[in-house]
């Protein structure tokens, strides 16, 4: 918690925002507990996340090119983009008919929900870290913020990569449609980060997915659900499946920052480095 307080504090958002150290003191602490004790989707997945998105705006030297605001939407949304998380995905609740999938009509339940969770929480007066924003900031802030934690959502993974992909030619950092863009794509590589982080911690974070994946898997058979495959222990390969993670959304992702972040080319490498340790364990 302390630390996520540092990594705030550090772009100065709490002295442009006025926010109250007691105020932002109460509001980690909401952030924390709101979090389950799931093996992945706990709070310290919500640090490593807001964490990435700290090294980027740092390294790839966009803290100077993006706005106060821009970046408190990101590190806000870091901390934020798994609220509540329940251990299971959005396609077990869709199948499983939960209380979720009910209220949001199956559409990016646990999305939506993580993303009300941050502004229900918000309500609290004790808690509510924007009380001092400007009201046009905070329409701003809320849209950034909704629409950065609905990014999240792998089953948006290639449109919003295409639409990047898209506007990339034509980026320009004084266009906020564009900036908001980029925050998406940031927040989506730092959420799906583990693999371009040392081997040894990426694999306890390997471990914990799969243990959250395996879990889910089981309930599925016990409920006579269909069993999603990439979680099934009976079949599954753990290397494999990061290979082919790896392949097929990690690198594309992060290689379509290359152009506009140059630096970004040293999280392809690391992220080479650790699909190199699975192709020699697979063997
Ligand atoms: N196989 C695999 N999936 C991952 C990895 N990191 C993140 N994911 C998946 O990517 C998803 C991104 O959104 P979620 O956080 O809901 O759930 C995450 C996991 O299902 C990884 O290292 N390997
Ligand atoms: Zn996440």
């Amino acid at each position: 918690m302390v630390f996520m307080q540092h990594i705030i504090s550090d772009f100065n958002i709490n002295k442009i925002y006025n926010i109250e150290q007691e105020t932002m003191q109460r509001w980690m602490r909401r952030i924390f507990l709101s979090y389950n004790d799931a093996p992945f989707h706990n709070f310290k997945h919500s640090f490593c996340v807001t964490q990435m998105i700290y090294a980027m705006l740092k390294t790839l030297d966009l803290s100077a090119k993006l706005a106060p605001l821009d970046i408190f939407i990101l590190l806000f949304s870091g901390a934020c983009h798994d609220l509540d998380h329940t251990g299971f995905n959005n396609t077990f609740h869709i199948n499983a008919q939960t209380e979720l999938a009910l209220r949001y009509n199956d559409a990016s339940p646990l999305e939506n929900h993580h993303s009300a969770t941050a502004f229900h929480i918000l309500q609290d007066e004790d808690c509510n870290i924007l009380k001092n924003m400007e009201p046009s900031d905070y329409l701003t802030f809320r849209r950034g913020v909704i629409r950065c934690i609905l990014a999240t959502d792998l089953a948006k993974h290639d449109a919003i990569l295409d639409e990047f992909i898209a506007v990339l030619p034509l980026f320009d950092f004084k266009n906020n449609n564009h900036k908001l863009l980029l925050s998406m794509i940031l927040i989506k590589i730092a959420d799906i980060s583990n693999e371009a982080r040392p081997v040894e911690c990426a694999n306890i974070w390997m471990e914990c997915l799969f243990q959250e994946y395996f879990h889910q898997s089981d309930v599925e058979k016990f409920k006579g659900l269909q069993v999603t495959p990439y979680m099934d222990r009976e079949t599954v390969s753990k290397c494999k499946s990061q290979i082919a993670f790896i392949k097929t959304l990690l690198l594309p992702l992060i290689k379509s920052l290359h152009t506009l972040c140059p630096g970004s080319k040293e999280i392809t490498r690391a992220v080479q480095r650790n699909m190199n340790h699975y192709m020699l364990r697979d063997k």
